[in-house]
């Protein structure tokens, strides 16, 4: 067992330091939460199975901190006829199995939770690979200019005692029809490396996005609502770190 590294209330003190009436009422209501999840505070180790830049600040933005990260590597060639939302869902449940079957060797991890995704990019039931080169990068953007496609994010946690929970979330794009010079521009930038589909949302793709519905976050990589309620659901001290961020940053 392990605890939060800083579980003070400090978040729900005022500005000032001189607490007006209504942040009274806050304070106590958050000192009310804290009393009645303390016991809750203490968790299991969290292990965040992914190589991705985009899942750790994701969760991050959120207030939680994996106490490691411990990328899995496999094969994520779709199965003969294999649907995008299917193929999401077996990706994010094998980078789980993979990252905690080589927990055992290192005993501080060894009754951890494992968090673990995977984003697929489709046009129909025709999935878009990460795309390694240039020409398949372009022939990405070709089939996605001008048109609808859909993005599956399935997440994967395993519970310290090998439960599985699984989430997946479906979001629907469209794209502006892009000119070829959008097109050449975009490839130059290099933003489409190591992304499905071969775009990201959240740098100049963002641009190209007329129309979507669905999560946001879970085209970035981590559908933030379903990763939350997963987490508190499992006991997550979850809230903590968002009790503690007011005294980083009082907006
Ligand atoms: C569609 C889209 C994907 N992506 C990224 C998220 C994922 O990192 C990647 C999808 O590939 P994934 O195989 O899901 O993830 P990954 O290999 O990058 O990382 P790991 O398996 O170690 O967790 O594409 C964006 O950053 N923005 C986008 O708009």
């Amino acid at each position: 067992m392990i605890m939060p590294k800083d579980i003070s209330l400090a978040g729900a003190k005022s500005r000032t330091g001189v607490a007006k009436p209504a942040e009274d009422a806050v304070t106590h209501r958050a000192a009310d939460l804290t009393a009645a999840r303390r016991p809750g505070v203490e968790r299991k180790p969290l292990v965040l199975a992914s190589a991705s830049p985009r899942r750790l600040a994701l969760l991050e933005q959120i207030g939680i901190e994996p106490d490691a990260l411990r990328p899995a590597s496999i094969d994520e060639t779709p199965r003969k006829g294999e649907r995008p939302r299917t193929l999401a869902r077996r990706l994010a449940r094998e980078k789980a199995r993979a990252a905690r079957s080589r927990l055992h060797r290192e005993p501080e991890l060894a009754d951890a939770c494992v968090l673990a995704a995977d984003t697929v990019v489709a046009v129909g039931n025709r999935v878009l690979m990460k795309p390694e080169y240039l020409d398949e990068a372009a022939a990405a953007l070709q089939l996605l200019s001008g048109r609808s496609h859909r993005v599956y994010t399935a997440v994967c946690f395993i519970t310290s005692d090998g439960a599985i929970r699984m989430r997946t979330v479906e979001t629907r794009l469209r794209f502006k029809r892009l000119s070829s010079e959008e097109m050449e521009s975009y490839l130059a930038s290099g933003e489409w490396r190591g992304k499905a589909g071969g775009y990201a949302i959240q740098g100049i793709a963002g641009a190209f996005v007329q129309k979507i519905v669905g999560s946001y976050s879970a085209v970035v990589g981590l559908p933030l609502n379903e990763v939350v309620s997963l987490l508190v659901g499992e006991g997550m001290p979850v809230y903590f770190g968002w009790l503690n961020r007011a005294e980083i940053d009082p907006a």
